[in-house]
């Protein structure tokens, strides 16, 4: 049986691994793996979720020697997502005595100076702060000898091919072992990998239909001022234990935040114009559960492995299928089950006929919980917090207010007081006013021709057609800013499942 140590690993990245829980290398590492340990370049393209990151990460902990110079550079899209990998190649390296440091904007870079000067064995970057220490000499690429681009396809569409060349060209060429890994490879991305990759094996574990079982994903239509309704009913209703949801622009982030926090939920936004340690502890916030939902641009839709994401809305819906497989595979991680649910707009039903036919499949339509259904929701999870207070027993503590509690009832009345009270916690969120900026739907046309890709992430050639992780997935990401959706009522009788089977 194939398992980490026969793949060529050492005793110590075994030894982590146990620690981490890993017991199985998921199929992108099974078939990685060896190809990396053998210095050979690799493309690996696996469904959200699966594992990319220990499939570049484990061989190169082995590949690097401590105290040996700066020797291996990983360039990330997001600074969120630079974080991430570097936390998992420390917990990787931890019996190799290796050190990694994160290099990106946002934050001093005196403090990045130091660092370097100690010759960490790995840096974890986004390219504009790299490329800053590359010219300032503060970073000597002399001994790296290993490239790794994590989701190189968004690092393209932002704009960074430039800046990937130019990182490139300061790289020693010579000898050099170039990964790529995405659960998306546009077309696009052989421009990099003729340019930068020499010969590489192409690893592949997608399943045929670009479909994650894992994930459940259903569309609802709604008009764009019924949006914010819709959303927060469903969130009533579903009770997500922890949920992503992607609005198309800052201000809609901005705006959904607050009117979020305005109805009682507890959410945080996260964007581009955030500052850094703001993005940061929100992430943490999220992580600990200190929040139940982050609303985010596509700046959260790439990489980010936030375990228990039972949910991910798309207030507004992507405008291409490789935003919305990262997206969506926010949930439904390390073969756990997630939902996704698309607020679609009737005149963008386009972007999500697209969508299935990018995938090979087809999406459910759900429609928007009933008046009924919501009240019950609310009604039952009123009762549910007056329990969980009850069962505290705090409020045994508080003589004062049980006095005032006391002469109320004598007052009114046992059930008069309690019924008053309980239809002022189930009203409160509906009394807030709040209302988003009107943002025009999608355009009919300019769906998809955006990035030069097609499909879900089809590279053409090579590639080993294979089984999945227990499922595999799909998203997105960073802040493209644009517009978003209006529209008209759900047909009467639009028929559409429950999402009774949600329930969480
Ligand atoms: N062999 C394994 N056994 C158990 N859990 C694993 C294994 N490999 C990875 N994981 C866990 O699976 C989760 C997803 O891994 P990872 O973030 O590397 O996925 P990914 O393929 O890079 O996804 P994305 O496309 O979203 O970046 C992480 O929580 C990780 O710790
Ligand atoms: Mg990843």
């Amino acid at each position: 049986m194939v398992n980490f140590k026969s793949l060529g690993l050492s005793d110590q990245t075994v030894k982590a691994l146990d620690e981490l829980g890993f017991t199985e290398p998921t199929p992108i590492q099974e078939e990685a793996i060896p190809y990396m340990l053998e210095g050979r370049d690799v493309l690996g393209q696996a469904q959200t979720g699966t594992g990319k990151t220990g499939a570049f990460g484990l061989p190169l902990v082995e590949k690097v020697q401590a105290n040996q110079g700066i020797q291996a550079m990983v360039l990330a899209p997001t600074r969120e997502l630079a974080v991430q990998v570097a936390e998992q190649l420390k917990s990787f390296g931890k019996y190799h005595n290796l050190r990694v440091i994160n290099i990106f904007g946002g934050v001093p870079i005196e403090r990045q100076i130091q660092g370097l000067k100690k010759k960490p064995e790995i840096i974890v970057g986004t390219p504009g702060r790299v490329i800053d220490h590359l010219n300032r000499r503060t970073l000597k690429p002399e001994d790296i000898h290993t490239l790794i681009l994590d989701e190189a396809d968004e690092m393209m569409n932002m704009g960074f091919i430039d800046d990937m060349r130019f990182i490139m060209s300061k790289l020693p060429a010579h000898n050099r072992q170039t990964l790529l890994f995405s659960a998306t490879m546009p077309k696009a991305i052989q421009q990099l990998v003729q340019q930068f990759m020499n010969s590489p094996e192409i690893v592949k574990t997608m399943n045929q239909q670009q479909s994650d079982p894992q994930i459940t994903e259903y569309y609802t239509i709604v008009k764009e001022l019924e949006k914010l309704e819709t959303f927060t009913n469903f969130l009533d209703v579903h009770q997500p234990e922890l949920a992503i949801c992607f609005g198309r622009t800052k201000r809609r982030v901005d705006e959904l935040t607050s009117a979020l926090i305005a109805k009682g939920y507890r959410a945080e936004g996260l964007h581009g114009d955030i500052t850094q340690s703001k993005r940061l502890e929100v992430l943490k916030k999220f992580k600990n559960d200190a929040l139940d939902i982050l609303v985010a641009t596509d700046v959260a839709a790439r990489g980010l492995d936030i375990s228990g994401v039972t949910h991910v809305y798309n207030f507004d819906i992507p405008q291409d299928t490789e935003s919305y497989t990262h997206r969506i595979g926010r949930t439904g991680r390390a073969g756990k089950e997630g939902v996704a649910i698309s607020l679609v707009n009737p005149i963008e039903m386009d972007y999500i006929r697209q969508i299935e036919k990018d995938k090979n499949r087809t999406m459910q339509a759900l429609r928007p919980p009933h008046a009924d259904e919501v009240m019950k929701a609310r009604k039952d999870d009123t009762v549910q917090r007056v329990k969980d207070l009850l069962n505290k027993g705090d409020e045994q503590q508080d003589r004062h207010t049980k006095t005032l509690a006391s002469e109320l009832i004598e007052e009114y009345g046992d059930v008069n007081v309690v019924t008053a009270l309980l239809k002022e916690m189930m009203s409160q969120s509906d009394d807030v006013d709040v209302q988003l900026t009107f943002e025009k739907p999608l355009s009919k046309k300019a769906q998809n021709k955006s990035r030069g890709r097609k499909r879900g992430g089809n590279f053409k050639g090579g590639g080993k057609g294979r089984r999945d992780f227990k499922g595999g997935n799909r998203r997105k990401s960073n802040d493209r800013p644009n517009k978003s959706g209006e529209g008209r009522k759900p047909k009467a009788g639009f028929k559409g499942r429950t999402f009774a089977d949600h329930k969480k």
